[in-house]
């Protein structure tokens, strides 16, 4: 089930800080949302996941996102917002089972894959407050897996993480993506970006400022234009790793 943009414009308050974006979304694929703070990426996910109005389309096939039953939209799309809270101290089972909400079911099987996919099993009746940041990010995730979604939509999933929790979130995020799942993430980190990334979207003003494989988009020039950062390409496991080194002209 494909994902697809097409001239997606998002005004905020006075200003339009989306113009026109483009951009075909693949199913089993990982791409990351690049851009410098404020390029419009938070506002780009939320929109194709139909919580801002806009114009343009999003569709998922030949359906428009916005026009779908609710319920439906939300079986389809799990989104994944930025700092996500959880209101009440519910107990971590209880907070991923709402993930089965639009579904109206509490699928011990899904849950349990969840819970086991984001290693939340052993926190499954531990009250959600009395969590670490990183340990409620996780639980978090797997609120959305549990939904069993066909797309994820993760906005900044790794801030509160740790390097070594960071490393593991992706490697789930890989995971889902390989067993079929479409995932856009937004990202800061352009090492991690490229570890992890099939396609990448850049942003830049709220353009389009390129899209397309992590490997021609992740280029030293590109990059450090749009962030305007000197980098630097360190190889690994065959994979061209963008580390800044400094601000251009700096
Ligand atoms: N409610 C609002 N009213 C007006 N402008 C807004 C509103 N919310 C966000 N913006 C502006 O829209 C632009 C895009 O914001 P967005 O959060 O999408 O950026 P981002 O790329 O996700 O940034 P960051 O990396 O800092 O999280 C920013 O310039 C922001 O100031």
């Amino acid at each position: 089930m494909a994902l697809t943009v097409q001239g997606l414009s998002v005004a905020l308050g006075r200003r339009t800080v989306l113009h026109d974006v483009d951009a075909a979304f693949r199913p089993g694929r990982i791409t990351a949302v690049l851009g410098p703070n404020g390029a419009g990426k938070s506002t780009l996910v939320k929109a194709m996941a139909a919580l801002l109005p806009h114009r343009g389309e999003v569709r998922l096939d030949e359906r428009m996102v916005a026009a779908l039953d609710p319920r439906e939209r939300a079986r389809l799309i799990g989104y994944l917002p930025q700092d996500a809270v959880v209101h009440w101290n519910m107990r971590v089972d209880d907070v991923v089972a709402l993930g089965r909400m639009p579904h109206g079911d509490r699928c011990p099987r899904a849950i349990g894959a969840a819970l086991c996919l984001t290693d939340t099993a052993d926190l499954a009746d531990r009250p959600v407050g009395e969590l670490s940041g990183g340990e409620r990010s996780r639980v978090l995730l797997a609120r959305v897996l549990a939904g069993e979604p066909r797309w994820l939509l993760a906005d900044e999933p790794l801030a509160s993480l740790d390097p070594a929790h960071a490393i593991d979130m992706l490697d789930r995020l890989r995971q889902v993506a390989r067993e079929g799942m479409g995932v856009v993430v937004v990202l800061h980190d352009l090492v991690q970006a490229a570890r992890i990334a099939d396609d990448v979207l850049l942003l830049d003003t709220g353009r389009v400022a390129a899209f397309g494989p992590a490997a021609l988009v992740l280029t030293p020039e590109l990059v450090g234009r749009v962030f305007g950062v000197e980098v630097a390409l360190i190889e690994r496991d065959g994979r061209h790793l963008p580390v800044p080194l400094g601000r251009l002209g700096g």
